[in-house]
């Protein structure tokens, strides 16, 4: 059975969502070690996890104590199934209690890194790891009593269960987190699990993805007419090229300048990707659409959705565009290829459970009228994965490695509503930004820097000996290696000072620029 979500052959390994902080990079080290894994909130039942017909189930941290009222719960189902099962941390004192072990508060909390002794020689999950190691641990309760038919593989000062094993029917717990990347052996552990434990095959390569979505792609498309939307960013390049790889020439690729693109960008896209590639490209030109949309707009939200729409809006136009020109017969073209990531789809909602932070403009905020059947090879990858697959196609490194930029564009770099005067005055300041960022050799350290203009603050500075009233530019710089969390970067200040500089010299009605400071959570990397 595939899992429709994905499009895949591969059984995915199921992260079940307690609230961890850390769900995401389970997920990713289990991808690290070539298995495909998918994540899902604890709110499932039983019978919904199974339906999706995962190869192996990890249960993952979370706030929650397992005796307090209310507390998230693991069914005793699940381990009858058959299906191997990880519990770490939350996940582990769920499964515990459960099945009839006990789980109290030690009153010794373990936060930060912690010795821990195998029970014995190391054996099972922690195969070949040393009999003391160091890993990093986050909790106040603990297993006191593993349940029966457990046995105990180790224990810390905090935990007298800090792992334990059921050989037979694959059931597997540790207390500590082998996710994060300061627990010495983490990733040992977690592959002990897959390869021992749950006995998967390491099959899920760039090389497999590549060669899976191609064929799933032309079985969605046939001999069919598709458009791609191009933007000039790393994911739409990946999509459009594995399609191309698939369909050849039966893909048109659209770029839509709608007036919300940086300085340059028009330019780059026609010459690095169509040189690159040989697509074919329709350039849109629907800066006035756009404009009018979001005329007096100043809501996020609202702006998110608008854009959305009028993106599609504005794929309908190029359909019948390319139909004409190419004095094609017959219907239209029904496919529309989006390089959506799974961050994409997580932030807006779509992923099971999750909250909406914000409507990403080509999966929340598209229209309810959409006519296209979308295809988005990419809608269950990181961009690091994408990066990946960009370079097994041979994309040059200045496309799989340019720095991320949302389709909304400027439209919500602009804190208030979008005019033609603020997007002039945002653009410059960002090219600025963008230049002097190159100049300093550091494009490679930053993951991307928006630039935002704060249209309604106002604030008084002096320039040429007069009194100014003018606007904040703020710089937000950030590392990341997924987009879902992201800390703020140390730029050196020389550079920052060389940032400023310029920006209220030489822009107009900019007369102070500042840092952003905040990472990933609290605050996202778009302010809108
Ligand atoms: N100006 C545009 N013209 C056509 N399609 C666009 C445009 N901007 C965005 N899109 C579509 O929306 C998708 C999502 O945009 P997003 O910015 O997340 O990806 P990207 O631009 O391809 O890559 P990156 O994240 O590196 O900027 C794109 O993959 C593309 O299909
Ligand atoms: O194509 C996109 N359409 C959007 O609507 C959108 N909103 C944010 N982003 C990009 O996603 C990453 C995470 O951004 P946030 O921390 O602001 O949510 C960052 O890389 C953002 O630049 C978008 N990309
Ligand atoms: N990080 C966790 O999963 C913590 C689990 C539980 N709240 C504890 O304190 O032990
Ligand atoms: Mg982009």
């Amino acid at each position: 059975m595939t899992t429709p979500e994905n499009g895949s052959e591969h059984r995915p390994v199921l992260v079940v969502d307690y609230g961890a902080q850390y769900a995401q990079l389970i997920a990713r080290r289990v991808r690290e070690a070539d298995v495909y894994s998918e994540i899902v909130p604890h709110t499932l039942s039983t019978q919904e996890i199974l339906a999706k017909n995962p190869s192996a189930i990890i249960l993952s941290g979370g706030p929650s104590s397992v005796y307090a009222e209310g507390a998230p719960r693991v069914e005793a189902d699940l381990f009858d199934a058959g299906v191997p099962v990880l519990g770490i941390c939350y996940g582990f004192q769920a499964m515990a209690s459960v099945l009839g072990g006990t789980v109290a508060k030690t009153g010794l909390r373990e936060y930060g890194s912690t010795d821990i002794t195998s029970d014995g020689a190391s054996r099972s999950i922690l195969e070949g790891t040393p009999e003391h190691q160091n890993a990093w641990m986050s909790h106040g309760d603990s297993v006191q009593e593993a349940p029966e038919g457990f046995e105990v593989l180790a224990s810390t000062a905090g935990a007298p269960v800090a792992a334990f094993a059921n050989e037979a029917k694959a059931l597997y717990g540790v207390q500590w987190h082998p996710e994060v990347k300061h627990s010495q052996h983490g990733q040992a552990v977690i592959e002990n699990f897959l390869f021992r434990g749950a006995r998967l095959d390491p099959n899920w390569t760039t090389r497999n993805i590549l060669e899976e979505q191609a064929d799933r792609i032309r079985e969605q498309i046939g001999d069919a007419r598709v458009i791609c939307g191009l933007s000039g960013g790393v994911d739409s390049a990946v999509a459009a090229a594995l399609v191309q790889r698939a369909v050849g020439d039966q893909l048109t690729c659209v770029f839509v300048d709608h007036g919300l693109l940086r300085e340059g960008e028009a330019e780059q896209v026609e010459r690095d990707f169509v040189a690159a590639t040989g697509v074919k490209l329709h350039v849109a030109n629907e800066q006035k659409r756009f404009l009018e949309a979001l005329a007096g707009v100043s809501d996020p939200e609202t702006k998110r959705k608008i854009i959305g729409r009028e993106f599609i809006r504005a794929f309908e136009e190029a359909e019948r565009a390319i139909m004409r020109e190419a004095e094609a017969e017959g219907e239209p073209i029904r496919f529309l290829v989006q390089g959506t990531l799974y961050p994409d789809v997580v932030e807006s909602g779509g992923g099971e459970g999750a909250a909406n932070i914000k409507s990403h403009h080509n999966v929340g905020g598209l229209p309810e009228d959409l006519q296209f059947e979308l295809v988005e090879p990419l809608r269950t990858l990181f961009k690091d994965e994408v990066r990946a697959v960009g370079a097994q196609l041979g994309l040059p490194a200045e496309i799989v490695g340019r720095q991320p930029f949302p389709g909304p564009g400027l439209g919500i770099r602009i804190v208030g509503d979008v005019t033609e005067e603020r997007l002039a005055l945002l653009r410059k300041a960002d090219a600025i930004a963008r230049a002097e960022l190159t100049a300093a050799g550091l494009d490679n350290e930053v993951w991307q820097m928006p630039v935002v203009l704060l249209a309604d603050v106002r604030s008084v500075g002096v320039q040429g000996d007069g009194r100014t009233y003018g606007h904040p530019i703020v710089l937000r710089p950030v590392s990341s290696e997924d987009a879902m969390t992201a800390d703020w970067s140390r730029l050196p200040y020389d550079l920052l000072a060389r940032i400023s500089n310029r920006i209220t010299n030489e822009v107009d009605g900019v007369n102070r620029v500042v840092l952003d400071v905040t990472s990933k959570p609290p605050g996202t990397i778009e302010w809108e």
